[in-house]
Protein backbone atom coordinates (compact mmCIF):
# COMPACT_ATOMS: atom_id res chain seq x y z
CA UNK A 1 0.00 0.00 0.00
CA UNK A 2 1.43 3.25 -1.09
CA UNK A 3 1.37 6.17 1.43
CA UNK A 4 1.58 9.60 0.64
CA UNK A 5 3.00 12.64 3.12
CA UNK A 6 0.26 14.93 4.20
CA UNK A 7 -0.25 17.79 1.98
CA UNK A 8 -2.34 19.35 5.03
CA UNK A 9 1.41 19.54 6.94
CA UNK A 10 3.31 20.62 3.66
CA UNK A 11 4.13 24.72 2.96
CA UNK A 12 1.01 26.40 1.52
CA UNK A 13 0.87 25.57 -2.10
CA UNK A 14 0.99 27.95 -5.23
CA UNK A 15 -0.66 27.51 -8.36
CA UNK A 16 0.91 23.96 -10.12
CA UNK A 17 1.90 22.73 -7.08
CA UNK A 18 -1.65 23.30 -5.22
CA UNK A 19 -2.91 21.65 -8.22
CA UNK A 20 -0.52 18.40 -8.05
CA UNK A 21 -1.42 18.27 -3.98
CA UNK A 22 -4.67 18.17 -4.53
CA UNK A 23 -4.36 15.66 -6.83
CA UNK A 24 -2.50 13.85 -4.84
CA UNK A 25 -5.04 14.23 -1.85
CA UNK A 26 -7.97 12.73 -3.33
CA UNK A 27 -5.79 9.53 -5.33
CA UNK A 28 -7.74 6.96 -4.61
CA UNK A 29 -4.31 4.55 -3.01
CA UNK A 30 -4.22 1.67 -5.44
CA UNK A 31 -5.04 -1.02 -2.87
CA UNK A 32 -3.87 -4.49 -2.78
CA UNK A 33 -5.30 -6.65 -5.56
CA UNK A 34 -8.20 -8.19 -4.30
CA UNK A 35 -7.14 -11.99 -2.89
CA UNK A 36 -6.70 -14.68 -5.53
CA UNK A 37 -4.75 -18.10 -5.25
CA UNK A 38 -3.22 -18.34 -8.54
CA UNK A 39 -1.68 -21.72 -10.08
CA UNK A 40 0.14 -20.30 -13.27
CA UNK A 41 0.91 -23.32 -16.29
CA UNK A 42 3.26 -22.45 -19.06
CA UNK A 43 1.29 -25.22 -21.21
CA UNK A 44 -3.04 -24.99 -21.40
CA UNK A 45 -3.20 -28.54 -21.53
CA UNK A 46 -1.41 -29.10 -18.29
CA UNK A 47 -3.52 -26.68 -16.58
CA UNK A 48 -7.06 -28.54 -18.16
CA UNK A 49 -5.44 -31.58 -16.35
CA UNK A 50 -4.43 -29.86 -12.83
CA UNK A 51 -8.16 -28.09 -12.85
CA UNK A 52 -9.61 -31.51 -13.58
CA UNK A 53 -8.01 -32.97 -11.01
CA UNK A 54 -8.38 -30.59 -8.37
CA UNK A 55 -12.08 -30.28 -8.81
CA UNK A 56 -12.26 -34.07 -9.25
CA UNK A 57 -10.79 -34.01 -5.57
CA UNK A 58 -13.16 -31.18 -4.18
CA UNK A 59 -16.42 -33.73 -5.51
CA UNK A 60 -15.18 -36.78 -3.91
CA UNK A 61 -14.52 -34.51 -1.10
CA UNK A 62 -18.19 -33.63 -0.95
CA UNK A 63 -19.66 -36.87 -1.68
CA UNK A 64 -17.63 -38.28 1.29
CA UNK A 65 -19.43 -35.39 3.87
CA UNK A 66 -22.46 -35.26 2.56
CA UNK A 67 -23.19 -38.35 0.21
CA UNK A 68 -23.33 -36.74 -3.00
CA UNK A 69 -21.60 -33.45 -4.66
CA UNK A 70 -22.80 -30.70 -6.78
CA UNK A 71 -20.56 -28.66 -10.09
CA UNK A 72 -21.47 -25.57 -11.32
CA UNK A 73 -18.97 -25.02 -14.86
CA UNK A 74 -18.70 -22.32 -17.45
CA UNK A 75 -19.33 -22.90 -21.02
CA UNK A 76 -17.51 -20.67 -23.74
CA UNK A 77 -14.33 -22.12 -25.93
CA UNK A 78 -11.95 -22.45 -22.84
CA UNK A 79 -13.38 -25.02 -20.37
CA UNK A 80 -13.37 -27.69 -23.45
CA UNK A 81 -10.13 -29.92 -22.77
CA UNK A 82 -10.73 -29.16 -18.93
CA UNK A 83 -14.24 -30.91 -19.10
CA UNK A 84 -12.64 -34.12 -21.30
CA UNK A 85 -10.20 -34.13 -19.10
CA UNK A 86 -12.82 -34.10 -15.53
CA UNK A 87 -14.84 -36.84 -17.46
CA UNK A 88 -11.84 -38.97 -17.09
CA UNK A 89 -11.69 -38.40 -13.47
CA UNK A 90 -12.31 -42.05 -10.90
CA UNK A 91 -15.19 -40.79 -9.05
CA UNK A 92 -18.82 -41.21 -7.99
CA UNK A 93 -20.16 -39.40 -10.32
CA UNK A 94 -23.62 -41.43 -9.86
CA UNK A 95 -23.63 -38.87 -6.96
CA UNK A 96 -23.03 -35.82 -8.84
CA UNK A 97 -25.32 -33.06 -10.06
CA UNK A 98 -23.73 -30.75 -12.89
CA UNK A 99 -25.30 -27.53 -13.76
CA UNK A 100 -24.11 -25.08 -16.39
CA UNK A 101 -23.58 -21.84 -14.71
CA UNK A 102 -25.48 -20.33 -17.49
CA UNK A 103 -26.61 -20.94 -21.27
CA UNK A 104 -27.72 -19.29 -24.45
CA UNK A 105 -31.40 -19.37 -24.96
CA UNK A 106 -30.69 -21.79 -27.79
CA UNK A 107 -31.79 -25.55 -28.75
CA UNK A 108 -29.47 -27.66 -26.85
CA UNK A 109 -28.19 -29.50 -30.12
CA UNK A 110 -27.29 -25.74 -31.09
CA UNK A 111 -23.75 -25.34 -31.62
CA UNK A 112 -23.41 -22.46 -28.93
CA UNK A 113 -25.57 -24.34 -26.31
CA UNK A 114 -23.71 -25.17 -22.86
CA UNK A 115 -25.48 -28.12 -22.51
CA UNK A 116 -24.06 -29.33 -25.80
CA UNK A 117 -20.85 -28.93 -24.65
CA UNK A 118 -21.15 -31.07 -21.73
CA UNK A 119 -22.63 -33.45 -23.22
CA UNK A 120 -19.93 -33.74 -25.72
CA UNK A 121 -17.37 -33.27 -23.20
CA UNK A 122 -18.01 -34.15 -19.83
CA UNK A 123 -20.76 -36.59 -19.98
CA UNK A 124 -18.85 -39.19 -21.18
CA UNK A 125 -17.31 -42.78 -19.60
CA UNK A 126 -18.32 -43.08 -16.39
CA UNK A 127 -19.45 -39.12 -16.15
CA UNK A 128 -22.30 -40.32 -17.87
CA UNK A 129 -23.70 -41.46 -14.30
CA UNK A 130 -23.79 -38.15 -13.61
CA UNK A 131 -26.85 -35.61 -13.53
CA UNK A 132 -27.36 -33.03 -15.66
CA UNK A 133 -29.21 -30.10 -15.12
CA UNK A 134 -30.06 -27.72 -17.99
CA UNK A 135 -30.92 -24.24 -17.51
CA UNK A 136 -32.44 -24.04 -20.76
CA UNK A 137 -36.11 -25.07 -21.61
CA UNK A 138 -38.15 -25.87 -24.81
CA UNK A 139 -39.89 -22.08 -24.54
CA UNK A 140 -39.68 -19.32 -26.43
CA UNK A 141 -38.28 -16.83 -24.01
CA UNK A 142 -35.87 -17.38 -20.77
CA UNK A 143 -37.98 -15.44 -18.89
CA UNK A 144 -40.88 -17.69 -19.21
CA UNK A 145 -38.85 -20.74 -18.26
CA UNK A 146 -37.73 -18.74 -15.41
CA UNK A 147 -39.66 -19.74 -12.21
CA UNK A 148 -39.67 -23.67 -12.78
CA UNK A 149 -35.71 -23.52 -13.77
CA UNK A 150 -35.24 -21.36 -10.67
CA UNK A 151 -36.67 -23.52 -8.56
CA UNK A 152 -35.31 -26.70 -9.75
CA UNK A 153 -31.83 -25.16 -9.32
CA UNK A 154 -32.86 -24.08 -5.92
CA UNK A 155 -33.80 -27.60 -4.95
CA UNK A 156 -31.69 -29.44 -6.52
CA UNK A 157 -28.52 -27.78 -7.12
CA UNK A 158 -27.91 -25.73 -4.33
CA UNK A 159 -25.75 -25.15 -2.38
CA UNK A 160 -22.79 -25.99 -5.02
CA UNK A 161 -19.99 -27.96 -3.91
CA UNK A 162 -17.45 -26.57 -6.78
CA UNK A 163 -17.92 -23.50 -9.10
CA UNK A 164 -15.64 -23.25 -12.16
CA UNK A 165 -15.67 -19.53 -13.90
CA UNK A 166 -14.58 -18.79 -17.39
CA UNK A 167 -14.58 -14.74 -17.80
CA UNK A 168 -15.28 -13.10 -21.06
CA UNK A 169 -12.50 -10.23 -22.40
CA UNK A 170 -15.56 -7.54 -21.60
CA UNK A 171 -15.14 -8.80 -17.83
CA UNK A 172 -18.04 -10.78 -17.41
CA UNK A 173 -18.77 -13.84 -15.85
CA UNK A 174 -21.42 -16.66 -16.81
CA UNK A 175 -24.16 -14.30 -17.97
CA UNK A 176 -23.56 -11.30 -16.08
CA UNK A 177 -22.18 -9.18 -18.51
CA UNK A 178 -20.91 -5.29 -18.15
CA UNK A 179 -24.36 -4.07 -19.24
CA UNK A 180 -26.28 -6.27 -16.85
CA UNK A 181 -29.80 -4.58 -16.25
CA UNK A 182 -30.82 -6.32 -13.21
CA UNK A 183 -27.14 -5.64 -11.35
CA UNK A 184 -29.31 -5.91 -7.66
CA UNK A 185 -29.96 -9.51 -8.67
CA UNK A 186 -27.39 -10.80 -10.64
CA UNK A 187 -24.20 -9.06 -8.39
CA UNK A 188 -25.74 -9.19 -5.36
CA UNK A 189 -23.37 -11.88 -3.00
CA UNK A 190 -26.20 -13.05 -1.11
CA UNK A 191 -29.97 -13.21 -0.79
CA UNK A 192 -30.97 -12.84 -4.09
CA UNK A 193 -32.72 -15.11 -6.52
CA UNK A 194 -30.19 -17.55 -8.03
CA UNK A 195 -31.32 -17.86 -11.63
CA UNK A 196 -31.82 -14.75 -13.82
CA UNK A 197 -32.67 -13.89 -17.64
CA UNK A 198 -31.01 -12.05 -19.15
CA UNK A 199 -30.78 -9.79 -22.34
CA UNK A 200 -27.41 -8.24 -23.40
CA UNK A 201 -25.93 -6.31 -26.49
CA UNK A 202 -23.15 -8.10 -25.52
CA UNK A 203 -24.42 -11.14 -26.05
CA UNK A 204 -26.34 -12.86 -29.81
CA UNK A 205 -29.03 -14.71 -27.79
CA UNK A 206 -30.89 -14.16 -24.80
CA UNK A 207 -29.50 -15.77 -22.11
CA UNK A 208 -30.32 -17.74 -18.36
CA UNK A 209 -27.29 -17.87 -15.80
CA UNK A 210 -26.88 -18.67 -12.52
CA UNK A 211 -26.42 -15.01 -10.21
CA UNK A 212 -23.44 -14.54 -7.58
CA UNK A 213 -25.94 -15.47 -5.06
CA UNK A 214 -25.72 -18.62 -6.11
CA UNK A 215 -22.03 -19.11 -6.97
CA UNK A 216 -20.94 -18.16 -3.81
CA UNK A 217 -22.84 -20.40 -2.14
CA UNK A 218 -20.07 -23.13 -3.10
CA UNK A 219 -17.03 -23.38 -0.94
CA UNK A 220 -14.45 -24.33 -4.01
CA UNK A 221 -14.61 -21.47 -6.04
CA UNK A 222 -12.41 -21.29 -9.54
CA UNK A 223 -11.16 -19.22 -12.11
CA UNK A 224 -10.15 -20.49 -15.52
CA UNK A 225 -8.32 -17.75 -17.06
CA UNK A 226 -6.51 -18.07 -20.28
CA UNK A 227 -4.91 -15.43 -22.68
CA UNK A 228 -2.86 -12.02 -21.97
CA UNK A 229 -6.00 -9.88 -22.44
CA UNK A 230 -8.18 -11.97 -19.99
CA UNK A 231 -5.52 -11.75 -17.39
CA UNK A 232 -5.23 -7.99 -17.86
CA UNK A 233 -8.32 -7.41 -17.47
CA UNK A 234 -8.35 -9.34 -14.17
CA UNK A 235 -5.44 -7.95 -12.95
CA UNK A 236 -7.44 -4.51 -13.56
CA UNK A 237 -10.70 -5.18 -11.56
CA UNK A 238 -8.70 -6.94 -8.79
CA UNK A 239 -6.53 -3.03 -8.62
CA UNK A 240 -9.31 -1.04 -8.95
CA UNK A 241 -11.70 -0.57 -6.33
CA UNK A 242 -14.06 1.84 -8.95
CA UNK A 243 -14.32 -1.35 -11.53
CA UNK A 244 -17.66 -2.11 -11.93
CA UNK A 245 -16.75 -5.05 -14.05
CA UNK A 246 -18.84 -8.51 -13.27
CA UNK A 247 -15.53 -10.00 -12.50
CA UNK A 248 -14.95 -7.42 -9.56
CA UNK A 249 -18.27 -8.01 -8.05
CA UNK A 250 -16.71 -11.89 -7.63
CA UNK A 251 -13.28 -10.98 -6.67
CA UNK A 252 -14.57 -8.68 -4.04
CA UNK A 253 -17.92 -10.47 -3.05
CA UNK A 254 -16.49 -14.14 -2.57
CA UNK A 255 -16.98 -15.65 0.41
CA UNK A 256 -13.93 -17.67 -0.33
CA UNK A 257 -10.90 -17.25 -1.87
CA UNK A 258 -11.15 -17.62 -5.68
CA UNK A 259 -8.44 -20.53 -6.89
CA UNK A 260 -7.10 -18.74 -10.07
CA UNK A 261 -6.08 -21.27 -12.69
CA UNK A 262 -3.90 -19.66 -15.16
CA UNK A 263 -2.30 -20.02 -18.63
CA UNK A 264 -0.93 -17.46 -21.03
O1 LIG B 1 -21.76 -19.16 -21.83
C1 LIG B 1 -20.66 -18.61 -21.76
O2 LIG B 1 -20.12 -17.99 -22.69
C2 LIG B 1 -19.85 -18.76 -20.49
O3 LIG B 1 -20.42 -19.31 -19.45
C3 LIG B 1 -19.13 -17.47 -20.27
O4 LIG B 1 -19.24 -16.89 -19.05
C4 LIG B 1 -17.69 -17.77 -20.61
O5 LIG B 1 -17.02 -18.29 -19.49
C5 LIG B 1 -17.02 -16.53 -21.10
O6 LIG B 1 -17.85 -15.96 -22.11
C6 LIG B 1 -15.66 -16.89 -21.71
O7 LIG B 1 -15.90 -17.62 -22.86
P1 LIG B 1 -14.68 -18.21 -23.70
O8 LIG B 1 -14.11 -19.32 -22.88
O9 LIG B 1 -15.33 -18.69 -24.98
O10 LIG B 1 -13.70 -17.08 -23.91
Amino acid sequence: MKTLSDPLKAAPPSGAQAQRIHAERFTVLTPDPLPLREHLFDDRADLAVALAEAVAADLRAAIARRGHARLAVSGGTTPRAFLIELSKQTLDWAHVTVVPVDDRWVAPDHPRSNERLLRETLFQGDATQAQLLPLRRPTETPESALLPVLTQVANEALPLDVVVLGMGEDGHVASLFPDLQRRDIGLQPTGRAPVLAVRSASAPEPRITLTLSAIFTAPSLYLHIEGAKKRGVLDGAACDPRSKLPIRSVLSGAPVVPMLFWSP
